[in-house]
């Protein structure tokens, strides 16, 4: 089975106008309301290539309620705990640029930190992936996405950490299978500024030094580095017209997860997951399969270092 965890949720209220005028009122042209969050938006890209995964996290108030309810709607498996504050509202406002306004996090009580771990932990097995995707409610502690993936790697399992910061660099020593930084996130990291793949694939390759298993770096519309011990590869994005890019770095994961658990291929499955974040940048909402099809045979991985197999 998989797992997605999204420690801190949201309602995403996408909005579109012709602009923003500050200190005015500004008018919505469109607009749409859905239940968001990192490990959210794996688990509903995963159910439209037909994967099935179970959704878990905290959720609070009638905003969490929503959220739970639009999942349950869309048939995806959850496993929520219960927190007493509002899950939070993130704004993603689009003027022709995207801008992003993300609400303040519930607090989390030390009760339901424990009841997640033990929820999350009780029916694990060693075939099984764990997403830990998004931010940390301001709350816990910096180490907790540590914690985590050290008690899901002592069941045996397998944990995906889509993360940036302080959280993302202690848990590289707990080994996670795959991490998923963009290049300005891997920059932050390392302390340097990244423009060009192979300078991604140097210093992706410190973070597999320091425990990460594999290292998938996207750079936007400049492509996609993966790094391992073994190898280093780089993958091009297909041609097409950015239409929003919330959730593409989640359909990255979610693509790379769908293929790898079918086919066991990871140079395979990071060509499918670069197309499938370029095939939902490309849509409005989430890509299908049918989508990622219509993409695949624009995009070659070629290997930077190592050899394929
Ligand atoms: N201009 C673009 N052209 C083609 N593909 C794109 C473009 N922008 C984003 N993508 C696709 O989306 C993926 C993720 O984008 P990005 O590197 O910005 O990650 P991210 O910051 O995690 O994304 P998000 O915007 O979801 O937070 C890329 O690997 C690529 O597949
Ligand atoms: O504040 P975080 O947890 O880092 O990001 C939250 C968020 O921006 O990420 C998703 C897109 O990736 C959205 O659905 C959601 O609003």
């Amino acid at each position: 089975m998989i797992y997605t965890v999204t420690l801190n949720p949201s309602i995403d209220y996408f909005v579109k106008t012709d602009g923003l005028n500050e200190g005015e009122i500004n008018l919505v042209n469109e607009q749409s309301i859905v239940a968001g969050g990192k490990g959210i938006n794996v688990s509903k890209v995963l159910k439209n290539l037909g994967v099935e995964s179970v959704a878990t996290g905290f959720v609070g108030g009638f905003t969490g309620d929503f959220v739970e309810s639009s999942l349950r709607k869309a048939e995806i498996g959850t496993r929520f705990i219960r927190v007493e504050e509002n899950t939070r509202i993130n704004i993603k406002l689009n003027t022709g640029k995207e801008t992003e306004i993300n609400g303040i996090s519930p607090a989390i009580p030390a009760s339901a930190l424990e009841q997640l771990e033990e929820h999350l932990l009780a029916n694990l097995e060693t075939s099984d992936f764990v997403v830990l995707a998004g931010s940390l409610p301001s709350s816990l502690p910096y180490d907790f996405y540590g914690q985590l993936i050290s008690s899901i790697r002592k069941k045996g399992a397998q944990a995906i950490l889509d993360s940036k910061g302080n959280p993302l660099q202690q848990a590289l020593a707990h080994q996670p299978f795959l991490i998923k930084p963009n290049h300005l996130e891997l920059g932050d990291l390392v302390g340097a500024t990244i423009q060009e793949p192979r300078q991604a694939a140097a210093y992706a390759k410190q973070l597999v030094n320091e425990g990460a298993q594999h290292v998938l770096v996207s750079m936007a519309g400049a492509g996609a580095v993966l790094v391992s011990k073994e190898l280093a590869a780089f993958a091009n994005v297909p041609a097409g017209t950015l239409k929003n890019s919330v959730g593409a770095g989640d359909s990255v994961v979610a693509g790379f997860l769908a293929h790898y658990t079918r086919h066991g291929n990871v140079l395979e499955a990071f060509k499918f997951g670069v197309t499938a974040g370029s095939a939902s940048a490309f849509s409005t909402g989430f890509c299908n399969a049918k989508d990622i099809d219509r993409y695949l045979p624009e995009v070659t991985v070629n290997l930077i270092e190592g050899e394929e197999g």
